[in-house]
């Protein structure tokens, strides 16, 4: 029996709601295969959590963390009780940072049954390399002076390890699929580190002469994800450019609570981290209403991270299955619930591995 034992951190807000249903599809997947087992261990770190003990995770929180196979988190940020950026830096980006989940694979493609706000948004099926480490995401600068003349200064950090990383990390990933990297840069209102990432960008493309790349400026690449998102196969972007992106390709899929996203651990040291895009949508706590799509998708790049490819594609054809028969939550035009379409989807992996046994018996019937 392969054994994975997951570190559930369901987080704040909705990410209380998908992260237990994911957290039941994940079962049912497991019984589905037949010699797999997740153990989950769920720590109740949030922005709750931070008014009681005014951390975000207790101090030996990653020591924990280093035990597990990997981390399954919903979201971070409650910003009625911790300011976004002390949630977010003392949980969520330590995480990556501490655990050198230098990369953030994002996928953005259709489902069928799922209408993009596009009018005709063709069948795009694209992969942004999110760089996870640096970039515009530093804690380099500070605050001076007061009043009138208070000055804020936030230091950007492009190094060529991390940079390079990230974009060998796409070329293989596009050497899988349909051989073309786009490189998101800005390099002609950011004079160093844009310029810097082109370089580099070049330099790497040399090592891949089968892959075709382009170059695009952040905000017209932004323009292009809605005009041709079909023409896109793998993104490379920075940090910020990449979180951005994200969100954009969440929209042209439909939602964002249906976007999923994997915190890569590259050098094998320490676990990576399944977490979906989207945040803890503050204006819909609590209804019952919140897409578990996102979370439960991530959940397959889990999958798909632990060499369970089949079974990964298997759970994303079902729910696929179900959203194709109209099992949608409000944000993706429906009106069914988070239970409703969760309850759905594990009914479904229960039929599956019913159909699969018939057909089993059947052919020894037939012997
Ligand atoms: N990775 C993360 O943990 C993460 C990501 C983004 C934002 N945040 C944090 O979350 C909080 C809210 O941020 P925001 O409002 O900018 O972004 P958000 O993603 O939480 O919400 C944006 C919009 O998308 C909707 N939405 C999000 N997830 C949904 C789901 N599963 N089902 C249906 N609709 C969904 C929300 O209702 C809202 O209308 C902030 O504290 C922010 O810092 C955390
Ligand atoms: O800025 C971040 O990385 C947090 C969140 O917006 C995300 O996309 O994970
Ligand atoms: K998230
Ligand atoms: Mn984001």
């Amino acid at each position: 029996m392969k054994t994975l034992k997951i570190a559930n951190i369901p987080g704040d807000g909705v990410g209380k709601e998908v992260v237990p249903a994911a957290t039941e599809v994940l079962h049912a997947i497991a019984e589905l295969h037949g010699n797999l087992k997740f153990e989950f261990t769920e720590f109740p770190w949030s922005c709750e959590y931070y008014l009681e003990h005014n951390v975000m995770m207790p101090e030996d929180g990653l020591e924990t963390l280093k035990e597990f196979d990997a981390i399954f988190l919903g979201a971070v940020g409650n910003l009625e009780l911790v300011p976004d950026h002390v949630s977010l830096w003392g949980m969520l980006i330590k995480i990556r940072r501490e655990f050198e989940q230098v990369i953030n694979i994002r996928p953005a493609k259709l489902l069928k049954g799922v209408r993009s706000p596009l009018v005709n948004p063709k069948d795009f099926d694209m992969m942004v390399v999110r760089e996870n480490s640096e970039g515009e995401y530093s804690s380099i600068g500070g605050n001076i002076y007061k009043d009138e003349d208070e000055i804020a200064i936030q230091n950007a950090v492009f190094s060529r390890k991390a940079s390079e990383r990230a974009m060998r990390y796409a070329f293989d990933l596009a050497a899988k699929r349909g051989k073309h990297v786009t490189s998101a840069t800005k390099s002609n209102g950011i004079i160093y580190s844009m310029p810097f990432w082109d370089k580099v960008f070049k330099e790497v493309s040399k090592d891949y002469p089968d892959i075709k790349t382009d170059s695009q400026h952040i905000d017209a690449l932004a323009a292009f994800f809605v005009t041709h998102p079909d023409k896109f196969d793998v993104i490379v972007a920075s940090n910020l450019f990449g979180d951005i992106l994200t969100d954009l390709g969440a929209a042209i899929m439909g939602s964002v609570g249906i976007a999923p996203a994997a915190n890569i651990n590259v050098n094998g040291k320490y676990p990576s981290m399944f977490e979906p895009v989207h945040g803890s949508a503050p204006d819909i706590i609590g209804k019952g209403i919140a897409n578990p799509i996102g979370q439960i998708w991530t959940a397959k790049m889990m999958l798909d991270h632990f060499g369970e490819e089949e079974l990964g594609s298997t759970l994303l054809d079902i729910v696929e299955s179900v959203t194709n028969d109209g099992f949608l939550t409000p944000d993706i035009g429906g009106t069914n619930t988070t239970k409703e379409v969760t309850d759905e989807i594990i009914k479904r992996i229960k039929n599956y591995k019913a159909a699969a046994v018939t057909e089993e018996t059947s052919e020894v019937a037939k012997v």
